[in-house]
This record gives structure tokens, sequence and C-alpha cells, in this order.
């Protein structure tokens, strides 16, 4: 499904070479690793919008190295979420069928179904302002999900969640991942979670490669908990274009 070979990244004074990771079609995949070891850049290479040295990327068995964010069928779910501020919610989640030349019937069907499946049909008339962090990360999945993506690319979706929301949210993944048949690849630093989705994990090695970990030893993980300072990268919002 997704294949990253011999794939080399330079960005400032970060570096990544000789880096191979693959995941299989229908996968619940989890990447884990410490903080700033690359892991949003890895969804920011798979999604386009990050640029590589050399190397491929290929989904589906279609190189798409030099596939622009939008040809590439991704549905990507930011950590900050990237909501557009001045767009009311069924608008965002129509979004990507509108450009895609979907009819209006076509995305009203959809955005009444993802609506449904994430639990915001009352939401749909609003604005982002004054929406709790929940209630933002089911609009992001559900605007993410708008176009059927063959895969769905999550950075730290269970962040910044209290405990509760992140239980509902982490159920809300697992049902997105078994009703929308979509091969997802979640990056975190959280053992539990990636314990809890995860049918597949990753993990970065301290040798700055990715190497297949096995469930037991995730749960042995208790990776550091640090928050991601780096400011908001607006480029990101594209990818669900
Ligand atoms: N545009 C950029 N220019 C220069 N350096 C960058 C850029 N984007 C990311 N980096 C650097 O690349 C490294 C990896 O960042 P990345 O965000 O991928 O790590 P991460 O594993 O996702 O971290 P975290 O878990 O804290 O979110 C960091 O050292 C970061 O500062």
């Amino acid at each position: 499904m997704i294949e990253l070979s011999n794939v080399h990244i330079r960005q400032g004074d970060f570096e990544l070479s000789g880096l191979n990771f693959s995941i299989d079609a229908g996968e619940y995949a989890v990447l884990m690793g410490p903080t700033g070891c690359g892991k949003t850049t890895i969804l920011e290479v798979i999604c386009g919008l990050t640029r590589i040295k050399s190397g491929t990327v290929e989904l589906d068995g279609v190189d798409v190295t030099g596939f622009p964010p939008a040809r590439r069928g991704i549905g990507y779910v930011p950590q900050d979420r990237a909501l557009f501020p001045t767009m009311r919610i069924d608008k965002q989640i129509e979004f990507g069928l509108l450009v895609r030349g979907a009819s209006g019937k076509a995305r009203q069907r959809r955005v009444d179904e993802l609506a449904e499946l994430t639990g915001i049909t009352s939401l749909l008339n609003r604005y982002p302002q004054g929406l709790s962090g929940g209630e933002c990360q089911r609009i992001a999945l559900a605007r993410a999900l708008s176009f059927r993506p063959r895969l769905m690319c999550l950075d730290e979706p269970l962040s910044a969640l209290d405990d509760t929301t992140r239980i509902r949210i982490a159920e809300l993944l697992q049902t997105i991942h078994q009703q929308e048949q979509v091969t997802v690849l979640h990056i975190t630093h959280n053992a539990d979670d990636a314990v809890r989705l995860g049918t597949t994990h990753f993990r970065f090695m301290p040798n700055k490669q990715i190497q297949h970990v096995d469930k037991d030893s995730v749960e042995k993980l208790n990776e550091r908990i640090t928050e991601d300072t780096r400011p908001v990268v607006d480029r990101r919002r594209e990818v669900n274009l």
C-alpha cells in the first residue's frame, strides 16, 4: 500500500537517509518514536508536503514521488487539525469533493453520512470558533474522509484531549478504520494508544531507521511525551484540497 524506498530527506540540520518503510493495505499502522525523530516529516513526505532528496514513495504500486498532495488521494489530519476558520462546518467537509467536481447531491449525501459517522450532525451549521478539541477532531476526520481516501495519515490525533474525549475519539478511529475500509497511519508517543488501536506497529530506532516491532514490545515502551513547539505550518492544509 505505502512503500518508501531508500528515502533521503533533509530539512535544515535534520537529515534521514536510506529510509525504508512499508505498510500493507487495510492495516491500522502506528508509528512511534521520540520527539524530533521525524514522525511528522514522514507523514508529510507520504502526503507530498515535504520533498525528498532521493528515493521513491509508492502508493498501491504507483510511484507518486513527483505527485502533488491532491493527486495522492490521502486524507491528512495534522496535529493542529487546521480547520478553515471562516468556513461553515458542512462546507469544510464537502470541500474535498467540491474541488474534485462531485455533484451537489453527492456532496450532500457524503456530508450527511460522515456527520452521522463522526457524530457532528448538530455542528454542521456552525463555524470552528468556540468548538471543543474533540469536536474539532471529529470535523477534521470527516473532512479528511470526504473523498474516500485510500490512506489516512493522522498526526497525534489523540493529543491535547481530556481522558473521556480521548477514549471516544479512539473508538471513532476504530469505527472509521472498519467502516470506511481505509488504511491508517497514526503517529503517536503514547504506547497505550498504539496497543489499543494498531494492527501493526513501527518505531523510529536510534539509528534513524524505522523498524517493525511486535505488540508486546510496544507495551513495554514508555516514550517521553513532549509538546511540539514548532509553529503551525499552514501548507499542511493543502493536502485535503
Ligand atoms: N521546515 C523545517 N526546516 C528545518 N527543520 C525542520 C523543518 N521541519 C521540521 N524540521 C526539523 O526536523 C526534525 C524532525 O521534526 P518532526 O516534526 O518530523 O519530528 P517529530 O518526530 O514529529 O516530533 P514530535 O514528536 O515532537 O512532533 C526536527 O528536528 C525539526 O526541528
